[in-house]
């Protein structure tokens, strides 16, 4: 990342002249034009992210799929980014900048689907999971980017509460995906006379749409030359991570364990819900996508309180144990799921507004895309392993024992944020605060 590109992201356009509010980055109008670009980011990834889960049943009998083969869509989106998230945030801090490496992974992005959609029409499930390859080569860096973005530009303002905003739009677009993708499949099948492969394949081609809006909107914020304040100088090395804080590999620790038990959940949620609580297609897609859309208002309003409060261990150690409590009413009771997907919805989005800004309070401005990388990096390892480890539970044992399963993960971050709890306390001086 050159000394010219660094300055042309910093430098604002004025040639002299006072700036517009609009124009000048120390204002909060452009804050605010730069937040909704942010935003739009994730709108894309996340529609794209779930539509294996919004398309379950299709996708396995479509395809002519076991559950273990089906969850390989969401392992196969994970495995790049054991490494290629690390070596992302790694780019996006020493080659290509944020700006630029933001519309590669948009790119990414949108061609992964493109793939992952034809693999469907041409009845080639390998070529499916390829696209989910490339998919999610640019979905976690373009993550890593946001993070990166939201820090640098809100560190120390409404670093919470941009974070909330930003998820607030990432789950609009898992809750449009949840509830709409269904019926764009309905409607592929009146055009086409039957359900098949050909299908499932049209739907998701419309599906990429949505992350043709994303990319577009990169190109408009480069191409209206808004900028970027960059701290100069400081500059990340590989080397770096050996020195990570002990509060930040608990940061990471707390993300897998919890992770784990809510994506894949969710990706497997729409039959556990026909089949334990005798749920009908439709009533299983929208108890499935409460967490969602829960998630969308809930996440900025929750910032906010974060924002506002600080605290934020203490936060991430309340939505934690909600977390477990839901999975744990899912799992050992008949009582009705959308309280326990409520539950679970609140926690999943206070969890996700206190945890990803503390590591911005941990490590130093030049290492944050670096810093974002490597937490996503472990992450999507966890993903990995517990997307194929879940599936082949259920093929196996069962939705009980994946319940008993995931409720085990979740006390693994349990165990990981009273830890972070304690080092921080011990450290006298809390540092995991705005
Ligand atoms: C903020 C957090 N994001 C992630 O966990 C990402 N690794 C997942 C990205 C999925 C869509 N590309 C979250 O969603 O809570």
């Amino acid at each position: 990342y050159t000394e010219e590109q660094q300055e042309e992201d910093a430098a604002p356009r004025g040639g002299g002249r006072p700036l517009a509010a609009i124009c000048d980055p120390s204002r909060l109008p452009h804050r605010v034009v730069v937040l909704c670009f942010m935003c739009f980011l994730g709108f894309g990834s996340y529609f794209c992210y779930d539509n294996p889960a919004a398309l379950q049943t299709q996708v396995i009998q479509d395809m002519n799929l076991n559950t273990a083969k089906f969850m390989q869509l969401y392992a196969w989106y994970s495995w790049p980014n054991v490494f290629l998230c690390f070596f992302g945030g790694f780019l996006l801090d020493r080659v290509f900048g944020i700006r630029l490496g933001t519309i590669l992974f948009s790119l990414f992005v949108c061609v992964g689907q493109i793939i992952f959609a034809a693999g469907a029409l041409a009845n080639q499930f390998w070529v499916m999971e390829m696209g989910r390859f490339v998919f999610g080569i640019g979905g976690e860096s373009l993550a890593v980017a946001q993070n990166t973005y939201a820090v640098n530009w809100f560190k120390g303002k409404e670093l919470n509460l941009v974070f909330g905003l930003q998820l607030s739009m990432a789950r609009l677009g898992s809750t449009v995906n949840m509830n709409i993708m269904g019926w764009v499949y309905s409607r592929v099948m009146d055009a086409t006379g039957s359900p098949g492969h050909t299908t499932l394949g049209a739907s998701l081609m419309i599906g990429k749409y949505y992350t043709l809006l994303c990319i577009g909107l990169q190109f408009t914020y480069k191409a209206t030359r808004l900028s970027l304040c960059f701290t100069a100088g400081e500059v990340i090395q590989l080397t770096d991570v050996k020195n990570f804080p002990l509060s930040l590999w608990l940061i990471f620790i707390i993300c897998v364990g919890y992770y784990v038990a809510v994506f894949p959940f969710i990706g497997l949620g729409q039959v556990f819900f026909i089949e334990k609580f005798n749920f009908s297609p439709a009533q299983a897609r929208a108890v499935n996508s409460i967490v969602y859309i829960i998630s969308a208002p809930a996440s900025p309003l929750l910032g906010f309180m974060v924002d506002k409060t600080g605290r934020n261990v203490i936060w991430v150690i309340i939505a934690v144990v909600a977390t477990l409590a839901a999975h744990m009413m899912l799992a050992f009771t008949f009582w009705n799921p959308w309280i326990a997907m409520s539950l679970l919805g609140v926690s999943y989005s206070l969890l996700a507004c206190a945890l990803w800004p503390m590591v911005a309070f941990v490590v130093p401005d030049h290492q944050l895309g670096t810093a974002y990388g490597f937490m996503q990096s472990i992450q999507n390892l966890g993903l990995a392993l517990i997307a194929m480890a879940a599936g082949a539970i259920l093929d196996t044992r069962g939705y009980l024992f994946l319940e008993v399963f995931f409720c085990a993960c979740i006390c693994i971050a349990l165990m990981a944020v009273v830890a972070l709890y304690f080092v921080d306390y011990l450290k006298g001086t809390s540092r995991l605060e705005p």
